[in-house]
């Protein structure tokens, strides 16, 4: 053993605050189930952490919470017994350990001997034996070893491989493949012709397929047989974009703010939404003027570019009352209020929580807007009350992964099963809500499948009508949107969450 081991240092000394408070965090968020953006704040407020050491404290929590699972795989193979016999607190301790080691630029040694400080204050002495043992076999082999060593090869499972060396459950990397590969026209056959798809050719096809043709010396190809051997364009570039942190997107709220305003600030304008605008480098949105009254707000700008799509959708006569069916927290509502002119948006949300966050949200918002605590599929309105309806369902949010680090690895597909009758109750009631010749966008923060396409297509089956159209030409200046009739936006091709948006019209 070296003579600079943790264990030979001589005086014992107290443990890393950042380190230690990173790993409170953890623990609240694997333990309690919490969330680790709000976990995280309240912690750097209480810690008084701030500059550089919020910024190690939050790449310690999100890095660890997001890479989670592939770390799993290769403390599975450095501890000597099964990883769920193992304490979790410990299991937490080793993944903080793993992050500082394989991910981020810190000296194996300090990264050792810092965790090994934690461990004895936060567990004590006699489980600090195991984590230096097992640190220093993660610190002998670098991410990429480990990778190789770990996981399946390319060659034989590019799925399983990706699930390793990006961090996905394989189940969300088999939806994202789903979502990413072209449906087939005939596939989507009674919803009206898509414009442009039938032309459309698809190079590597089998079943829609299109193949990576990229990088990776053998791009995978198995024998053409099952899809999942076949990778669709942009997994890879998916997955990684998934890791990378997330930007601050502002949105001015119109009538109220403009971008000139938030650019003034620091921000820099936002590439499509003529509303929004990215703060760069930690850039704390409470300290924008415009933020701390309401006349702004924090809003991916894929969240502004579904709101102001169906605000802008063509409707003929009457537009005065919008509905949002699914309102809370309510920045989607935010952008529709400042958006419908002389008319009101009505906002319902069953959650009261939930409900006043959205009546703070519309406090600065000039109009006649109401908020309805109550069940989106039970409307306490007449059919046909309204010329826009956006039904933001409730969803997995496997759209967001880049802001909800713990995500990926709490959501399991059941709850994307369970969640398929609610969002299906509430495009149908959205659709009976909206007057022939309104429209409705069905939203979701998730590319799922089976929570997008597969919703509007089992409502529309149902129903005489009402009808998809193309909602491309809503997003003016957007590229890669695919062949329609509906849009799917993409962390990798577009820097914004994966929102889904299906435009559909009452007869
Ligand atoms: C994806 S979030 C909406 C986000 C919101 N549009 C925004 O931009 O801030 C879905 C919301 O639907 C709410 N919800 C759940 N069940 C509902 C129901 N039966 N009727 C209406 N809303 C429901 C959830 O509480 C949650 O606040």
């Amino acid at each position: 053993m070296n003579d600079r081991s943790p264990r030979n240092r001589g005086p014992q000394r107290g443990p890393d605050r950042v380190r230690q408070v990173a790993y409170r965090v953890i623990r609240q968020v694997t333990a309690e189930g919490g969330y680790a953006n709000l976990a995280l704040n309240k912690a750097l407020r209480e810690a008084r952490l701030s500059g550089r050491d919020a910024a190690f404290c939050t790449e310690l929590v999100h890095g660890t919470l997001r890479w989670q699972g592939t770390y799993d795989a290769f403390l599975a193979r450095s501890v000597s017994r099964p990883l769920d016999e193992l304490d979790p607190e410990l299991l937490d301790m080793l993944r903080l350990g793993s992050h500082q080691l394989l991910n981020m630029r810190v000296d194996s040694y300090a990264a050792v001997s810092e965790m090994v400080s934690l461990t004895r204050s936060e567990l004590g002495q006699k489980r600090t034996g195991l984590v230096n043992a097992v640190l220093r076999k993660i610190s002998q082999r670098s991410l990429d070893q480990w990778i190789t060593t770990v996981a399946p090869r390319w060659e034989d499972d590019p799925l399983g491989h990706l699930a390793i060396a990006e961090a996905h459950p394989r189940w969300v990397i088999e939806a994202f493949q789903q979502a990413l590969t072209p449906a087939k026209p005939a596939d989507r056959a009674g919803l009206g012709e898509p414009a442009g798809s039938a032309e459309r050719a698809v190079p590597g096809d089998r079943a829609g397929t299109e193949v990576v043709s990229g990088d990776r010396p053998d791009a995978g190809l198995g024998e053409p047989g099952a899809w999942g051997e076949q990778l669709a364009v942009g997994l890879e570039e998916l997955l990684v974009a998934d890791n990378e942190p997330p930007r601050v997107t502002l949105v001015a709220r119109p009538g109220l703010s403009d971008v000139d305003e938030l650019v003034a600030a620091g921000a820099v304008a936002a590439r499509w939404s003529p509303y929004g605008a990215v703060l760069g480098g930690g850039g704390d949105p409470g300290r924008i003027g415009a933020v701390a009254t309401g006349r702004a707000g924090v809003q991916d700008e894929g969240s502004q570019l579904v709101a102001i799509a169906l605000a802008s959708a063509k409707v003929d006569g009457d537009d005065a009352n919008w509905l949002d069916l699914c309102a809370g927290p309510g920045g989607k509502s935010a952008l529709l209020a400042a958006l419908v002119k002389d008319g009101r948006l009505t906002a319902v949300e069953p959650l009261k929580h939930r409900a006043e966050l959205v009546r703070q949200n519309l406090r600065a918002i000039p109009g006649d807007h109401k908020v309805l605590v109550g069940d989106g599929t039970k409307p306490t309105w007449p059919a046909g009350s309204f010329d826009r309806v956006l039904a933001d369902v409730p969803c997995s949010g496997l759209g967001a992964l880049r802001r909800r680090p713990e995500a990926r690895w709490r959501r399991t597909p059941q709850d994307v099963e369970e969640l398929r009758p609610l969002q299906e109750a509430l495009l149908d009631s959205a659709i009976t809500s909206v007057r022939p010749g309104g429209v409705v966008a069905y939203v979701t923060c998730s590319p799922h499948p089976d929570e997008t396409r597969a919703v509007v297509d089992t409502v529309l089956a149902g129903r005489d009508d009402a009808a998809l159209e193309d909602a491309r030409a809503l997003f003016p200046g957007v590229p890669d949107l695919g062949d329609g009739p509906d849009v799917q936006l993409w962390p990798h091709l577009h820097g914004t969450d994966a929102m889904y948006l299906a435009l559909v019209r009452r007869s």
